[in-house]
């Protein structure tokens, strides 16, 4: 473990995301994920309640005080009982085997309602004043159905800054040499040791990847993102929706770009890890609808992780993700994801490409 600021937040964040982790994991391998569709047309489902309850159950035992902005709400099982306890069934039975990892997490949720009471607690407002976590429960609800890739995302913000983040990726490779390809975001093996990863980093202190384990953490590895000499040989990825991201606009950058391999299509901050870790080379994500705000939980995580793997992150006009602003990134439009040398020569191509419509 890295010495200095966060220690004792980064090995939590690490462990909650992983406890959470393995709870998607177990209701994916059941026949009825219990799909209700929310006012945004995003799925939530048992899996996405259930890790959010064991997140933030972890993160109220160990800092009580801190506020907390995630995704999901209650109503929807406060309404249905019988959602409400299968989730609690989840909940219940979800624990690393390590006794000292799960004491660490403050141990089990007490009953079906202080987990309604601990869904809500993710309610927070944000803003730039204060310590902020916040909660992605499954990022890529979507490609979590299709037995896709899919992420458990969890950060600290510190007065608007990320300071910590967290990706739980159960679907990725644990190698982080295995290049990205087209159809990973299809295979739905989670073989044991094969495939699933934890991806971190501290601000200052570099980010890292760690297989996902049953018992406590498992050891982690420095990452960093692959250097190009030439941008043309460059592998970008992309989200499978084409509602959240423009492949045309992305198609028409790459091609400015000098770049012919076809991108990798793959749902969630997925993405931010695996060009982190060297697997790819950039995160284009081109706004499809001129009124649609990113919120801060879909990136908080894959910002920093990126950022301290050697990449910039920004937006579709340069400018870094202004996470000081409450729920949503108001400020920001798209994100470009690139190792630091070459993300101003990017940035002039969707600047060209994204001009040219107006
Ligand atoms: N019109 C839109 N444009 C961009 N992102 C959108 C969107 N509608 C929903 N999203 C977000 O895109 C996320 C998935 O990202 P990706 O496309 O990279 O896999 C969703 O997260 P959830 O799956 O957590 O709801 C959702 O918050
Ligand atoms: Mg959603
Ligand atoms: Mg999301
Ligand atoms: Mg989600």
């Amino acid at each position: 473990m890295a010495t200095g600021g966060y220690d004792k937040e980064l090995n939590a964040a690490l462990l909650a995301v992983q406890r959470a982790t393995l709870l998607t994991k177990s209701v994916f391998h059941q026949n009825a994920k219990g799909t209700l569709s929310k006012s945004d047309a995003s799925p939530v489902t048992i899996g996405d309640f259930g890790a959010q309850a064991l997140i933030i159950s972890a993160l109220q035992h160990n800092f009580p005080s801190d506020e907390i902005v995630a995704e999901e709400e209650a109503k929807d099982l406060r309404e249905n009982s019988q959602l409400r306890d299968t989730v609690w069934e989840l909940v219940r039975d979800a624990k690393l085997s390590n006794a000292t990892a799960e004491q660490t997490l403050g141990g089990a949720v007490g009953s079906a309602d202080s987990m309604l009471d601990i869904i809500d607690k993710g309610d927070s407002k944000g803003g730039a004043k204060g310590r902020i976590w916040t909660i992605d429960p499954i990022d890529g609800t979507k490609g979590f159905l299709r037995g896709g890739q899919y992420a458990v995302c969890l950060a600290l913000l510190v007065d608007g800054e990320v300071k910590v983040g967290v990706l739980g990726c159960p679907n990725l490779p644990v190698s982080d040499s295995e290049p990205l390809k087209e159809g990973i975001g299809t295979d739905a093996s989670d073989e044991e040791g094969k495939f699933g990863v934890l991806f971190s980093a501290v601000e200052g202190q570099g980010a890292q990847s760690r297989p996902l384990s049953k018992e406590g953490l498992s050891e982690g590895k420095k990452i960093g993102m692959k250097p190009i000499s030439n941008i043309s040989e460059a592998t970008f990825c992309e989200s499978v929706e084409a509602g959240h991201s423009s492949q045309g606009d992305a198609a028409a950058i790459a091609q400015k770009l000098g770049i012919t391999k076809p991108s990798v299509r793959m749902d969630s901050q997925a993405k931010y890890g695996s060009i982190a870790r060297g697997a790819g080379d950039l995160y284009l994500r081109l706004p499809v609808r001129k009124d649609y705000v990113e919120k801060i939980w879909d990136h908080a995580a894959g910002d920093l992780i990126v950022r301290e793997a050697g990449g910039q992150v920004t937006d579709v006009n340069g400018n870094r993700l202004d996470f000081s602003l409450g729920r949503t990134l108001k400020n920001n439009k798209g994100v470009i994801a690139a190792p630091k040398d070459v993300h101003g020569q990017v940035i002039q191509a969707v600047k060209e490409v994204l001009g040219a419509k107006q």
